[in-house]
């Protein structure tokens, strides 16, 4: 490898290790390849079949089905392998390599390249740690859901989002709490409220799957952001998520309730705004008795709450 050659390779890794986001991180992983390889098409794949839909699976649809084996060898793929798919004269030229446990890059060279399999190699395992750490930073620790910094990136996004006039999917934040949680802390001890909060977790993550996203927002407050339903749907998830806990019989400490807020995006408002009225709704429903649903458009349309405007257009002069 020439100096030159070696110079853009660190500068690449370099790029690569200032990521702080999934997304980035994988674009910016294929960009290096782009650099150091003479790379025809590169993606990630995904390693189980039902999530081959997936961005970057369309890029090799042709290259693996030429290989008659495209979910045969990829699926038998575990972390950490990779597979020479083809290859000219002994150098490979299509080559996956599964980066952790559901995905895999796989990467189709213009041309045979001799030094193609260590350098995926060596890149895949750079992407793996720090896809690790980014993961890592973004749970939470007890009950694995995703935690509040994850929620507010992903809330600024989608406010961002709700700013194009071509957005027209109603997305909802959900606030939820658990009811009298320090009576269970006290009456029970710590570790069975930690219990609590992981059972509690797991019932979220079963409800809501797909795009919705399920957070610990912090304590024993939970958010989800919902998309894609109407208000009756809406209410509908909403409430079979309160049953849901108020019928479960959780170990030792019996029945526990939970209270939501819920409020809906509109494209004036800012993050603040969104779960400042999440958390109004929330507030109603615990003075209201706890254990029940309330939606800020409906305090709304009830007059039972002041609209506060939204603090992007507060003008002090
Ligand atoms: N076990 C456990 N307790 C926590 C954790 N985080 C916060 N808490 C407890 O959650 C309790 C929250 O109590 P409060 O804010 O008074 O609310 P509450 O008792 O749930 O009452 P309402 O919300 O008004 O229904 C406090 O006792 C905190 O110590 C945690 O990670 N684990």
């Amino acid at each position: 490898m020439s100096v030159a050659s070696v110079r853009k390779l660190i500068e690449s890794v370099a790029e690569v290790s200032g990521e702080r986001d999934l997304e980035h991180l994988r674009r910016s992983l294929l960009l290096t390849l782009n650099e150091i390889l003479p790379v025809g098409a590169a993606g990630f794949v995904a390693l189980k079949p039902q999530f081959t839909e997936h961005a970057g699976a369309e890029t090799f649809a042709w290259p693996l089905r030429v290989q008659g084996q495209r979910d045969g060898i990829l699926t038998r793929l575990s972390a950490g392998e990779s597979v020479v798919l083809d290859s000219e004269e002994g150098m490979p030229r299509l080559l996956a390599r599964a980066v952790t446990e559901e995905q895999a890059l796989v990467v189709h060279l213009c041309r045979a390249e001799p030094d193609a399999e260590s350098i995926l190699l060596a890149l895949g395992r750079l992407y793996a740690n720090f896809s690790r750490l980014l993961t890592e930073s973004e749970r939470d620790r007890l009950t694995g859901l995703r935690n509040r910094r994850s929620f507010d990136h992903q809330l600024g996004q989608l406010t961002t989002r709700m700013l194009d006039p071509a957005a027209d999917e109603p997305w909802h934040l959900a606030l939820f709490d658990v009811d009298h949680f320090k009576r269970i802390n006290d009456g029970f001890g710590h570790l069975y409220g930690d219990e609590v909060l992981l059972l509690l977790s797991r019932i979220v993550s079963e409800l809501f799957q797909g795009e919705d996203r399920c957070y610990r927002y912090g304590g024993e407050e939970f958010a989800v952001l919902l998309s894609r339903r109407d208000a009756a749907e809406l209410e509908q998830v909403l409430e079979s998520l309160r049953r849901g806990v108020e019928c479960y019989e959780f170990p030792q400490v019996g029945r526990v309730t939970v209270s939501i807020g819920c409020a809906t995006l509109e494209p004036r408002l800012g993050p603040a705004d969104i779960i400042d009225r999440a958390d109004r709704a929330l507030y109603a429903a615990k003075n209201a008795g706890r254990n029940r649903l309330v939606r800020y458009e409906r305090l709304l349309a009830e007059h039972r709450i002041v609209p506060a405007p939204p603090s992007g257009s507060i003008e002090l002069f």
